[in-house]
């Protein structure tokens, strides 16, 4: 199963582009849909969630014709927005037990199963009886990604769940998905570059409604072999190095300024061979993306 998009496009009323030609073909796995606020990823995971239309393109999963077949879409989809909105004062279980009725599971002994069976999924299951609005950010996305699996989903997007998780929840969080995404479709729409790295096979950067990059992590980080460069230097410096380099990030390192330039060739002048990462190639793609428009 793949889902195929083709030449997706969607312009607000407001004159915003939020999505321009943009194409990709999504294998099954796991898939990072990379990008910065404003990219244009809730645009496109809530246009094939069917919760908007697009104004041009396709998208299929499968035979699927996703813009136009949308209730055997739903039946077919799980999906994690990126605000769940308000969560009621009800238990897990009762809750879960209500999203299950609501996806069509009549029979009232199967969905006491399922619940139970997805509650332990998630690792919720001690935490059943207590209301949703307690959780912790970390249980209410877990509990988010067992509403999503009701129905057997051959398509899950989950749109920026790792926000605001802390470390520890974060990781938890990264196991789940990655056990889910071995046999279906799960896409992952984040703007943290270590979330891309750390669970996705393939992925695409995003940025202005287009598409960047579009393949497998390891072969992103390749194609920057031998390019990038590094320099510690003083605050002062910085706006001259913005005007002989091509940076690619600052980051404060011991409060010092760390660059990393993109240059073919040895820049000299103190700079240092680079191993690049993701973040090297997200910020280049996105430098050099901006400069070819
Ligand atoms: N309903 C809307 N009307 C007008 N403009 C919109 C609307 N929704 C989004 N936009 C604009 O479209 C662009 C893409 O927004 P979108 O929410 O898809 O990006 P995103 O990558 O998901 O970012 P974020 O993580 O901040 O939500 C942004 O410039 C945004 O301001």
């Amino acid at each position: 199963m793949q889902l195929v998009l083709q030449n997706l496009s969607k312009t607000y009323a407001n004159g915003v582009r939020a999505l321009d030609n943009v194409s990709l073909t999504i294998p099954t796995g796991m898939y990072g849909l990379l990008g910065q606020n404003g990219a244009g990823k809730s645009t496109l995971m809530r246009t094939l969630a069917t919760l908007q239309d697009a104004d041009s393109g396709t998208a299929f999963l499968g035979d699927l014709d996703v813009l136009n077949q949308k209730e055997a879409v739903r039946r077919t989809l799980g999906y994690l927005p990126q605000e769940f909105g308000v969560y009621p004062r009800i238990s897990a279980t009762e809750l879960l037990d209500h999203f299950a009725l609501l996806k069509g599971v009549v029979n009232g002994r199967e969905r006491t199963q399922l619940v139970e069976a997805l509650l332990h999924r998630v690792n919720l299951f001690e935490h059943r009886k207590k209301a949703v609005s307690s959780y912790s950010g970390g249980m209410k996305q877990r509990f988010g990604i067992a509403q999503a699996l009701i129905g057997d989903p051959q398509l899950i997007i989950v749109d920026e769940p790792t926000a605001g998780l802390d470390p520890g929840e974060r990781n938890r969080f990264y196991n789940l998905l990655s056990e889910i995404g071995e046999n279906v479709i799960v896409i992952l729409s984040t703007h943290i570059v270590q979330d891309v790295m750390e669970l996705c096979n393939n992925m695409a950067i995003i940025h202005q409604g287009r598409v960047l990059y579009g393949g497998t992590p390891s072969a992103a980080v390749a194609s920057l072999s031998g390019k990038v460069w590094g320099k510690s230097i003083t605050k002062a410096e910085l706006p001259t190095y913005q005007q002989t380099h091509t940076i690619i990030s600052s980051k404060l390192v011991g409060g010092k300024p760390q660059i990393h330039v993109l240059s073919e060739a040895d820049p000299g002048d103190g700079f240092e061979a680079v191993v690049p990462d993701l973040e090297d190639v997200f910020f280049s793609e996105i430098q050099t993306g901006v400069a070819r428009r």
